[in-house]
């Protein structure tokens, strides 16, 4: 019975199971920052270097997140940042990333603002849309897709992280869409109205995502207030086309931003139609 148990368990090294990261293999460095859950560390585990964030209890319904830890290690793609393990045997609680050396993209955006070429603007959403395609496929909802939340590694490639991440978030500023924190400017008419998410509000927000991008990193109706966008949304408005992206990127931004959700694109769909822009 023993073996047959064991074989229905993960492998547990030390009564640990193999998501879970040994605290004295791991090496803390600098503060690289603060997110939602607290503070974000960088290091080293196993030769790697990685980023560790240390769970605030107050910021994070942690035991929901130990369930999904599972899931989460489990979605490896090369165009997301991978999750390599938790620390959950004391408190506060961890979460062992990759490590991405240049940051947020928002911010390598607004460094780089007007020396990124056409090809590498492209690839920043080619490299998104791919990531995404993986989520897609896996049925997995991001829920708050932005290039805030998207990271640049050593060689330039951009990833996404902290996809379904918001579940986890226990101040509801965030996450009841009338509040003030809500991203509104990101989010599909029907998550604002009736908190709807699916892959395609996802892709709704792929197509801001874009607009970011190809604004080099400027925010989306800038002064304009989160109840006037909503307003311009329902009178049909929609973001216009950034002076940097060709009319066939803007058309799929467009596509991404149909009112009804399946009259949008797959992820899958876009991109290939950025692949084929890539080789044009
Ligand atoms: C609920 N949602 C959507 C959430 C929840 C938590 C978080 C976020 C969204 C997004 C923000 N965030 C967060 C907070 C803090 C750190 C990280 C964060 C930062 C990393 N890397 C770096 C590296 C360098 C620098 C840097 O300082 N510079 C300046 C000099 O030029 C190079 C770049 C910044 N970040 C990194 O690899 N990971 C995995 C996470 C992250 C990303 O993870 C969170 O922790």
């Amino acid at each position: 019975a023993g073996l047959i148990t064991r074989l229905r368990h993960p492998v547990s090294q030390g009564g640990r199971y193999q998501w879970e990261v040994d605290p004295a293999e791991l090496i803390l460095g600098q503060e690289i920052g603060s997110g939602q859950f607290g503070l974000v560390l960088e290091g080293s585990w196993r030769d790697r270097k990685v980023a560790v964030k240390m769970v605030r209890e107050e910021c994070m319904s942690d035991e929901e997140f130990k369930e999904e830890a599972r899931i989460m290690m489990r979605l490896s793609h090369s165009k997301l940042v991978q999750l390599y393990g938790v620390c959950t045997q004391h408190s506060p609680i961890c979460l062992v990333f990759e490590y991405m050396d240049n940051g947020c993209l928002t911010d390598y955006l607004r460094e780089r603002k007007g020396s990124l070429s056409q090809d590498i603007l492209l690839g920043m959403c080619l490299d998104v849309s791919e990531g995404m395609a993986y989520l897609e496929m896996s049925n997995f909802i991001h829920r708050d897709l932005a290039a805030r939340n998207c990271l640049v590694s050593k060689n330039n490639e951009v990833k996404v992280s902290d996809f379904g991440m918001t579940r986890f978030v226990l101040d509801d500023q965030y996450t009841s869409s009338q509040c003030s924190k809500f991203p509104v400017k990101w989010s599909a008419p029907e998550v604002i109205r009736y908190c709807k998410f699916s892959t395609k509000s996802d892709v709704w927000s792929f197509g801001v995502l874009m607009w970011e991008v190809y604004n080099e990193g400027r925010l989306p109706y800038e002064n304009r207030t989160n109840a006037e966008v909503v307003d311009s949304l329902n009178a049909g408005l929609r973001l216009l086309k950034p002076r940097l992206a060709p009319d066939s990127v803007h058309l799929l931004m467009e596509w991404c931003w149909k009112e009804k959700p399946d009259d949008r694109p797959t992820f899958g769909l876009l991109f290939h139609e950025l692949a084929s822009l890539s080789d044009a």
